[in-house]
């Protein structure tokens, strides 16, 4: 036997104080210190110290245990038959090892079947039911003494309290994983970032949070569920000859087992089991980090035994780990479509979640704040399922001397207009609107859009390839745009140019609220749009308005008051805004219109469908005119527009001789009035 040398025992020391550590805060606070992966390291590093110097190894090492205890305010539960834990397989050679051992012990050379399960990441419990009622559930703890955590389980809706059918023996214990399923976790740790709660680092850290809870109301409110994965009898001759089949026992008794759980004959089966879930994993609604493989035989796991922490005839196959350790380098901010601004963690790139990542939302700087992230910390990334990898914990004890507070730009890192948070928001967001690059198609779309300037024809596809190709930076662009320019475009037809160049020459003169509508200031709406239209009369008045003149519009409070100033208070949105008028853009401006409003106290009804405009056109016309446009036909209405197949109203307005316009009569009516159709 080789001699350890002081090196080699300082070091196990220190690998068994480090785990301890690590045991304690992941076991016992519910909140890992490391993530998984580097645990399972410093784990398997010390393993193999007392692998190559069995002298080594004391007593009291985390490799010779199970879990860990500290104080707790729940009663212990001694375990008539020890919970232990799994040996792991992190490799394809190593779960051919440990077939290659079971065979060995059996001294047989055939193959061996196995049940292959989901390794849930979640807790151990074990139930106890006596005459078929659940009468004390426990956690794991260290193996031999757990929590009583009855009153808690009980909250958890996918437990029978009483089992189902009659067959069962008077006294059984049923063990399997409490879990939190990935949606639950999601709502969980959104609710409690939102009350600027701390929040839990992954599901299984919520599923043991939750279930150690000393209010079991605390617990029913938490998405729990379980899933059973073995029966224990003291009289073991009343078990079944199979695992598979105890499980299927289990369920008849009310239990859930894991629809994916499997059998595979031989060691290549396993590896086939392992790669088909691996292909799953991203798609279940729950947490997986491996495979867990047991002999299925009973008699077979039972001449096989246990070691001190785990039984010699199962192993649990990892997956690749979805959380590690990195440093954030740098935060960058993002500027998306609508403008929100998005702190961007930049990673010393790490392999997480099967791919190396070297970025990280932070989503915003509230969450900055809760989490204390600053550059140059160390911090736990995860990265689960197609989820988009995210910081979840800084490790404050790594934060080195340098490190620096992360700030919120002034101005946009994209057009260097001013960066906005308004009070209550979460979000911060660039007030360049109209200018931005970042939200320039957003806002060509939002701009042409039907409600908008409605130029038909200006779809997604357009928008992409005029601004992709740099020929319109921002909306006023649109209008100097010639057939010529288009014609020649790929993928795009002569026919749908012309029109498009049609339709844009049609949107010039908007009534003055589609025109604040289409600036698309944020949330001013259509409602809002023709508030502020009617209040102030012209663009230049909305446009100077402070926010307390803005207030005093219906609809506009605080919020919408700040997003209106602070779009105006940009030069780069006034310098479109005087291009367009340059590009002969004109709105009709209420205050003039109104003096002149010529239809103002009328009260107008449309039936019938007219060929030239829609309904909509038509009642928009009407209404900027001054006239009310109404649903039905009474002895005060003004006039009737009756378009083709008019209804009942026409027979009406005749018989209460209302007057009664023709589509023509209509559209040279308009065109009096200086509105062309
Ligand atoms: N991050 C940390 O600081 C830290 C600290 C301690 C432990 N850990 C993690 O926990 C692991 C060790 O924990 P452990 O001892 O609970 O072992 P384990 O989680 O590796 O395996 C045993 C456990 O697997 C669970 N399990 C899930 N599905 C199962 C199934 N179908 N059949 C049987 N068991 C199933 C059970 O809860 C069982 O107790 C380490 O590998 C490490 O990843 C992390
Ligand atoms: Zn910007």
């Amino acid at each position: 036997m080789t001699k350890a040398t002081p090196d080699v025992i300082s070091r196990a020391a220190e690998l068994r104080d480090m785990l301890a550590e690590y045991d304690y805060h992941y076991y016992v606070l519910d909140d890992p210190k490391v993530p998984d992966a580097e645990y399972d390291r410093l784990f398997r590093e010390l393993q193999d110290l007392e692998a190559k110097y069995p002298d080594i190894v004391t007593p009291d090492s985390p490799t010779q245990r199970v879990g860990a205890r500290g104080e707790t305010t729940f009663e212990e539960v001694e375990h008539r038959i020890p919970m232990l834990s799994l040996d792991n397989a992190f490799s394809e050679e190593e779960l051919r090892d440990f077939d290659r051992r079971v065979r060995d012990r059996l001294k047989t050379s055939d193959d061996i079947e196995y049940v292959g399960e989901p390794k849930l990441d979640g807790l151990a419990v074990s139930l106890h039911f006596e005459s078929g009622i659940l009468t004390r559930a426990a956690t794991r703890g260290d193996g031999y003494t757990g929590e009583d955590i009855t009153a808690n389980i009980r909250t958890i809706s996918s437990i029978p309290l009483k089992l189902r059918g009659n067959s069962f023996p008077d006294v059984v214990e049923v063990r399997g994983e409490v879990y939190m399923p990935r949606k639950g976790f999601e709502t969980l740790n959104k609710r409690l970032a939102d009350r600027g709660e701390k929040t839990f680092v992954n599901p299984r850290n919520a599923a043991a949070g939750s279930l150690r809870q000393k209010k079991s109301s605390v617990t029913a409110r938490r998405p729990l569920e379980m899933c059973a994965y073995s029966v224990a009898l003291e009289d073991e001759s009343r078990l079944p000859a199979t695992h598979w089949e105890a499980l299927q026992q289990v369920k008849k008794w009310g239990f859930r087992i894991n629809p994916e759980m499997c059998k595979a004959t031989g060691v290549e089966a396993c590896l086939d089991a392992y790669n088909d879930l691996m292909e799953k994993r991203a798609g279940l609604p729950y947490e997986i980090d491996g495979i867990v493989f047991k002999v299925n035989s009973l008699a077979l796991q039972q001449k096989l035994g246990f070691v001190s922490r785990a039984p010699r005839w199962a192993i649990a196959q990892k997956f690749p780990a979805q959380e590690e350790l990195t440093v954030i380098e740098d935060v960058e901010f993002q500027v998306g479509r609508t403008g929100a601004i998005t702190p961007v963690a930049r990673l010393k790139p790490v392999f997480v979640g099967g791919v190396t990542v070297s970025n990280a939302t932070l989503h915003n700087m509230d969450e900055i704040r809760r989490l204390d992230a600053r550059i140059g910390d160390t911090v736990f990334v995860r990265r689960a399922g197609d989820v988009i990898p995210q910081v979840v914990k800084v490790v404050t004890e790594q934060r080195p001397d340098n490190a620096r507070i992360v700030e919120l730009p002034e101005v946009c890192p994209v057009c260097q207009s001013d960066v906005v948070q308004i009070e209550g928001e979460a979000v911060a967001r660039c007030s360049g609107g109209l200018f931005c690059p970042a939200q320039r198609k957003e806002a060509i779309r939002h701009y042409a859009s039907r409600k908008a300037l409605d130029i038909e024809g200006l779809g997604d596809k357009w928008i992409d390839i005029l601004v992709d190709r740099g020929m319109v930076h921002t909306v006023a662009d649109l209008y100097k745009l010639k057939k010529s320019d288009l014609t020649g475009l790929e993928r795009m037809g002569e026919k749908s140019a012309s029109n498009l160049i049609k339709a844009i020459d049609r949107a010039r003169h908007p009534v003055l609220w589609k025109f604040v509508y289409a600036l698309g200031i944020r949330e001013v709406g259509e409602t809002t749009a023709k508030a502020l239209a009617s209040h102030f009369g012209t663009l230049e008045a909305i446009s100077e308005a402070d926010e307390e003149a803005l207030q005093s519009v219906p609809d506009v409070g605080p919020t919408v008051a700040g997003h209106i100033r602070s779009f105006f208070d940009q030069s780069h949105n006034q310098e479109i805004i005087q291009a367009l008028r340059d590009a002969g853009v004109q709105w009709q401006s209420e205050e003039i219109t109104a003096s002149e409003k010529p239809l103002k106290g009328e009260t107008w009804v449309l039936t019938g469908s007219l060929s030239g405009m829609t309904r909509d056109e038509a009642k928009d016309r009407l209404e900027s005119l001054g006239a009310k446009v109404a649903g039905s036909v009474s002895r005060k209405t003004a006039c009737v527009v009756a378009g083709e197949e008019p209804g009942s109203k026409l027979t009406k307005a005749e018989s209460l001789e209302v007057p009664v316009m023709d589509e023509e009569a209509f559209v040279d009516f308009l065109a009096s009035h200086g509105i062309e159709s």
